[in-house]
């Protein structure tokens, strides 16, 4: 069994698409419209679906807003320089809400970019 992908429902599937690939570096993996559902699937991700977990944008054609609620916490990506990573994000357009560094109550170095939902993305720095 593996994690085959996360969904996440977003209002703007171009902003989305345009944060998760050029901002953040995904891949546009697949994208098919749903005409009678009205809603269209994209899945993103860093390699193919039979051995990478994906995002699956879900943009519900009549829904331009969601309420992330309290619950959501985070998706997390493992990078091997996390300064660049959040600076490169940055200049690229995307919001780092939490910069580099130790975690509360830990040691693990984190970073925290907000998509254009307000979905957190962490980011780990991996060790080398
Ligand atoms: C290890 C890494 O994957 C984490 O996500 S730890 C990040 C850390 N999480 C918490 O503190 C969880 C408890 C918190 N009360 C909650 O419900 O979110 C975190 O968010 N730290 C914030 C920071 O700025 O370090
Ligand atoms: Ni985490």
């Amino acid at each position: 069994m593996r994690i085959l992908h996360t969904m996440l429902r977003v209002g703007d599937l171009e902003k989305s698409l345009d944060f998760y690939t050029r901002v953040v570096g995904m891949t546009l993996l697949r994208r098919h419209d749903y005409p009678e559902g009205r809603f269209t699937l994209a899945f993103v991700g860093f390699g193919p679906e039979d051995t990478h977990p994906a995002l699956e944008l879900t943009h519900n054609w009549d829904t331009a807003k969601y309420e992330l609620g309290t619950a959501y916490g985070h998706i997390a990506l493992g990078v091997s320089d996390i300064h660049a990573t959040a600076n490169a994000i940055r200049q690229a357009g995307g919001k780092v809400i939490r910069e580099p560094g130790p975690m509360k109550h830990g040691t693990t170095v984190i970073a925290f970019v907000e998509d254009p939902d307000g979905y957190k993305v962490e980011l780990i720095q991996q060790k080398t």
